[in-house]
């Protein structure tokens, strides 16, 4: 199978070493099968988790590696056999591009705990060519792994829902807190954290944002609609706000302590944590015990609820707030995201970028 005749040479930006620094790139697209939908893509954001990736925070990277994970475009053509996509749909990608199907998450539609996930990016495909990202002119994506972008969502507002949106909705979905009335903590106000306040907002939550500064504490209240701001390192502060939140979306990107947070919950209260950490993490047993509290974590969200977050999102009016950058940028934007100097997230100008 598969006729270099057939495939596709794409230029994207792509990380050759643990630098993390990106520069033009081409490569070969697969023959477009019959289950493929060939994406022109528009605009891509730019995740923490491209950081980690291309620096190889987890050792596990691969090179030449283009990144971009929040990815909207244009379908441009179709396989054979595609029938959830048309010609000139606007849709979108996200962190994963194929499951087994077989296992059990597979079998129950949350196929982002499929242990045989692949990756955007950073991964193999099917056909043993390495997967490449958004941030390239074109992509080619199974249907089952690509959404339809909702009437009404702008394609630049709507990339970082493909990653961010679903990484809060997810867990508030699943864990029964998309009840209106609930106290919810977002700690650490970047990509991920800031469409958590917007999320949890508009399902009627009372938001907490806690913070390592004061910096953004106007705009959180004021322009993301956060109820309260806490600064992480004020003990009085955290003190007066002790077993307030029924949970903290937990969104930060190193190491750090759990127990000044696990405080704030109420008995029942959960920990979710976000955050890509390869180092381990503390807290002492009774912390739990004495509030039959709970840590946890997830993984981004399924497909089915990547659709629904984004319907969502467009009922209710949600819109991302995002910095577009042309990908000439891209390194600066990398650099000034881990520097944590972005009002909440960066979304590459793909399509207008001349790559
Ligand atoms: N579980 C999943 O499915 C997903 C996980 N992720 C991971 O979530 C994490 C956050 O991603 P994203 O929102 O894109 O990242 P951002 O860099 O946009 O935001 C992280 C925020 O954490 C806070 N922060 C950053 N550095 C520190 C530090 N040294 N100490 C304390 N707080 C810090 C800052 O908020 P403030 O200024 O308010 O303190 C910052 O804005 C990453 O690790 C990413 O890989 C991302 C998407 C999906
Ligand atoms: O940005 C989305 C990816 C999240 C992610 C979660 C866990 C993990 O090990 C990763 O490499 C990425
Ligand atoms: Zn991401
Ligand atoms: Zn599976």
């Amino acid at each position: 199978m598969g006729s270099a005749a057939f495939e596709k040479s794409v230029t994207g930006w792509a990380a050759q070493d643990a630098s993390g620094v990106l520069s033009p790139y081409s490569y070969q697209l697969r023959e477009t099968g019959p289950e493929d939908v060939v994406i022109r893509v528009l605009y891509c954001g730019i995740c923490h988790t491209d950081i980690h990736q291309t620096k190889n925070h987890l050792g596990m990277s691969n090179y030449p590696m283009v990144p971009g994970h929040e990815v909207v475009g244009e379908v441009v053509e179709l396989g054979s056999s595609v029938s959830k996509h048309q010609m000139g749909d606007k849709v979108g990608v996200g962190i994963i591009v194929g499951c087994c199907r077989s296992c059990g998450p597979c079998k129950t539609n949350i196929e982002q705990y499929c242990n045989k996930r692949i990756w955007t990016y950073n991964d193999v495909y099917t056909d043993g060519k390495p997967t490449q990202g958004g941030f390239a002119s074109t992509m080619i994506v199974d249907q089952k792994f690509v959404v339809k972008i909702p009437e009404g969502l702008a394609p630049e507002q709507a990339a970082p829902l493909l990653c961010a949106g679903v990484t809060v909705y997810s867990p508030l979905a699943h864990f029964g807190l998309k009840v209106s009335g609930l106290r919810g903590g977002i700690l650490g106000l970047g990509g991920v954290g800031h469409m958590g306040v917007k999320i949890a907002k508009a399902m009627g939550h009372h938001v907490t944002v806690i913070s390592s500064s004061d910096k953004k504490k106007a705009e959180a209240m004021d322009h993301l609609g956060a109820d309260n701001y806490l600064i992480s390192s004020d003990e009085a502060q955290m003190g007066t706000a002790a077993d307030s939140l029924d949970y903290i979306i937990d969104t930060i990107p190193v190491a750090h302590p759990l127990e000044p947070y696990l405080s704030l919950l109420k008995v029942d209260g959960k920990l979710i944590l976000m955050g890509v950490i390869n180092q381990p993490l503390q807290f002492i047993t009774p912390m739990l015990m004495l509030g039959r509290k709970t840590i946890t974590g997830t993984f981004i969200g399924s497909m089915d609820e990547t659709q629904e977050m984004l319907e969502f999102c467009a009922e209710k009016g949600l819109t991302s707030t995002i910095e577009i950058v042309k990908m000439d940028y891209v390194n600066k934007a990398m650099e000034r995201l881990e520097q944590n100097d972005v009002r909440y997230r960066f979304v590459v100008d793909v399509a207008g970028s001349n790559l």
